[in-house]
C-alpha cells in the first residue's frame, strides 16, 4: 500500500516509519534471564537440557566431534566451496585493509604518547540456525577475528537433526582457523559464552546476530560483573531503497524480497519520489513472491512493508536518515548528490547493480549490522572491534619538570592532594639534583 508522505501528520510519519514488534513475548526478559541462570549453576547439564527442549536434537555431548567434521566437509559441493572460497578472499582483503596505525606523539618535549592496538584473546561467535544456517556469518565474523588475531575463536550454533552443523558452516570455521565448536544455539549459548561451563571456556566478547532470545541474551550477559562485551544489536534484517523514477522496479523488488525472507519479523521499505514506480515495485513484488521457496515467512514480513512516496529525491533522504536503516539501498541517477546527504545506514549499496546479496555474502564488507535505527549511533562490524586499544605515555625527568605545574594546580583545583604530592614528591627530588634532558 502507497503512502503519501506529504499528507501524514509528524505522528503518522513515526508510525509509518515503525519497527515490527521486537518481540510479542511480554515474558522475554524473565525467560532469558532464567535460562542464564540455569547454565550458571547446572552447566553443560542445562545446555544440553535447552537443545533438546528448542531445537529438538538430544546431544550426549555439546562439543562437535572430529569424526562430526570430517563426515560434513566430505558432503561439500564443489562448487559451494569454490564460492565460499571467494568470498573468503573478499573478506579478508577488506578486513586487513583496516588494520589500525599504533600512534606515537611527542605532545611537548619529555612526554611521549602512544596509542596501540592489540586483539582480543578469546572471541565468542554465534550463527545463527533456527531459521535458515548462515554460513556467511561465520565469514563475517571468523574471517574478521582471525585477521586481527584473536587467540581463541570459539564458534557456537543450533545443531541440526543430524547432531550436527551444515557442512558449509563448518567449511567456512575451517578456512578461518576455527577449531572450538560447540552444539548449541539461542540464549543458552550466550550464557554459556558468557559465564563458561565444563565444556565451554567463557570468552571476553560476544559477537554475533540472532532472534530475540540472543539478542535479549547478549544485553544481559553484558551487564554481569565482570560480563563479556558485546558487539551492537543485531537483530532482525531491514532495508530501505532509495530509488528515483527512472530506477528498475524489479531490482528493487528484488532488494525488498531478499531481506523480506530472513524472518517473518524482518522489514523492507521503498522510498521514492515516483508514484508510478512504487506502483511498479508492488506488482514485481507480487510477481517475485509468488515465486520464492519460503514465501510464506517473506509474505509475513511484507505486511510491515512501506511504499512511501515522497515530493521529491531531497525528501526521500530526510525519510532514509529519520528511519536509519541497517540496509541502504540507492538506485537514484545522481548517486552522489544523495551519498553526501545520506547520514545513517549500516551499510550502503550504490546503483543499479550492487543488490543487498553482494554485501550478505562476497563483496568484502561485513553483514553484521546495527538494526532498529542502531545505525544512527553504532557502526557496521569491522576489524577495530575484534581488538582493543590502549595508550602509553612516557614522561623524561625534564618532561615531567615542564608539566607537572599544570598537573599540580589540575590536582589542587580538584582538591585531590594525593594527585599533586605524585608530581611535588618527584620534583622536590629532581630540583635537589640536577636537571637532565
Ligand atoms: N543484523 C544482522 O547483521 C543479521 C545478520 C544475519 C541474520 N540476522 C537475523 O538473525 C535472526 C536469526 O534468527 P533465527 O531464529 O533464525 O536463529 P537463532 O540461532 O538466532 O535462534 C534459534 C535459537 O533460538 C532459541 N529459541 C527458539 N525458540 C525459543 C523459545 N520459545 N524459547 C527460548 N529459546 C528459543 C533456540 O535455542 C534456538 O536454537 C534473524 O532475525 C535474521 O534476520 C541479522
Ligand atoms: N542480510 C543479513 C544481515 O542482515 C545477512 C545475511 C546472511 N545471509 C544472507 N543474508
Ligand atoms: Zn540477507
Amino acid at each position: 500500500m502507497q503512502i503519501q508522505w506529504n499528507e501524514l501528520t509528524e505522528a503518522q510519519q513515526a508510525a509509518a516509519l515503525a519497527r515490527p514488534a521486537q518481540s510479542n513475548n511480554p515474558q522475554l526478559s524473565e525467560q532469558v534471564s532464567d535460562i542464564i541462570d540455569r547454565i550458571r549453576t547446572n552447566g553443560d547439564a542445562a545446555l544440553l537440557d535447552y537443545t533438546a527442549r528448542f531445537d529438538g536434537v538430544n546431544l550426549a555431548t555439546v562439543k562437535l566431534s572430529t569424526e562430526a567434521k570430517a563426515t560434513a566437509l566430505a558432503q561439500l559441493g564443489t562448487d559451494v566451496k569454490a564460492a565460499i572460497d571467494i568470498a573468503y578472499r573478499n573478506i579478508k582483503a577488506f578486513h586487513t585493509a583496516q588494520m589500525p596505525k599504533d600512534v606515537t606523539l611527542e605532545t611537548q618535549p619529555g612526554v611521549l604518547c602512544e596509542l596501540k592496538h592489540v586483539a582480543l584473546d578469546a572471541v565468542g561467535l554465534y550463527i545463527p540456525g533456527g531459521s535458515a544456517p548462515l554460513p556467511s556469518t561465520v565469514l563475517m565474523l571468523g574471517t574478521t577475528a582471525q585477521v586481527a588475531g584473536c587467540l581463541r575463536k570459539v564458534l557456537v550454533s543450533p545443531p541440526n537433526a543430524q547432531q550436527s552443523l551444515a557442512p558449509e558452516i563448518i567449511y567456512a570455521a575451517t578456512l578461518c582457523g576455527i577449531d572450538e565448536i560447540y552444539l548449541c544455539g539461542g540464549a543458552q549459548a550466550i550464557a554459556a559464552l558468557a559465564l563458561g561451563t565444563e565444556s565451554i571456556a567463557k570468552v571476553d566478547k560476544i559477537f554475533g546476530p540472532g532472534n530475540s532470545y540472543v539478542t535479549e541474551a547478549k544485553q544481559q550477559v553484558a551487564l554481569l560483573a565482570g560480563g563479556p562485551a558485546i558487539d551492537m544489536p543485531a537483530g532482525p534484517s531491514e532495508v530501505l531503497v532509495l530509488a528515483d523514477k527512472d530506477a528498475d522496479a524489479d531490482f528493487v523488488a528484488s532488494d525488498l524480497l531478499s531481506q523480506a525472507e530472513h524472518g517473518k519479523d524482518s522489514q523492507a521499505i521503498l522510498v521514492t519520489e515516483s508514484q508510478a514506480l512504487a506502483a511498479a515495485v508492488e506488482l514485481a513484488v507480487a510477481d517475485q513472491l509468488a515465486r520464492l521457496s519460503r514465501q510464506e515467512i517473506a509474505a509475513h514480513a511484507m505486511q510491515y512493508a512501506r511504499y512511501i512516496v515522497c515530493d521529491d529525491i531531497t525528501q526521500a533522504i530526510q525519510v532514509s536518515n529519520l528511519y536509519a536503516p541497517e540496509h541502504l539501498i540507492v538506485q537514484v541517477t545522481d548517486t552522489d548528490t544523495a551519498l553526501a546527504q545520506l547520514k545513517y545506514a549500516g551499510s550502503i549499496f550504490v546503483g543499479p547493480y550492487s543488490p543487498e546479496s553482494a554485501g550478505d555474502y562476497a563483496s568484502g564488507t561485513n553483514h553484521v549490522l546495527p538494526t532498529y535505527g542502531y545505525s544512527r549511533n553504532y557502526s557496521s562490524l569491522g576489524l577495530l572491534d575484534f581488538m582493543r586499544r590502549f595508550t602509553v605515555q612516557t614522561l623524561s625527568k625534564a618532561g615531567l619538570q615542564d608539566l607537572g605545574p599544570a598537573i599540580m594546580h589540575l590536582a589542587e583545583a580538584e582538591g585531590l592532594d594525593a594527585h599533586k604530592n605524585a608530581v611535588a614528591i618527584r620534583l622536590a627530588k629532581l630540583n635537589a639534583g640536577t636537571r637532565d634532558a
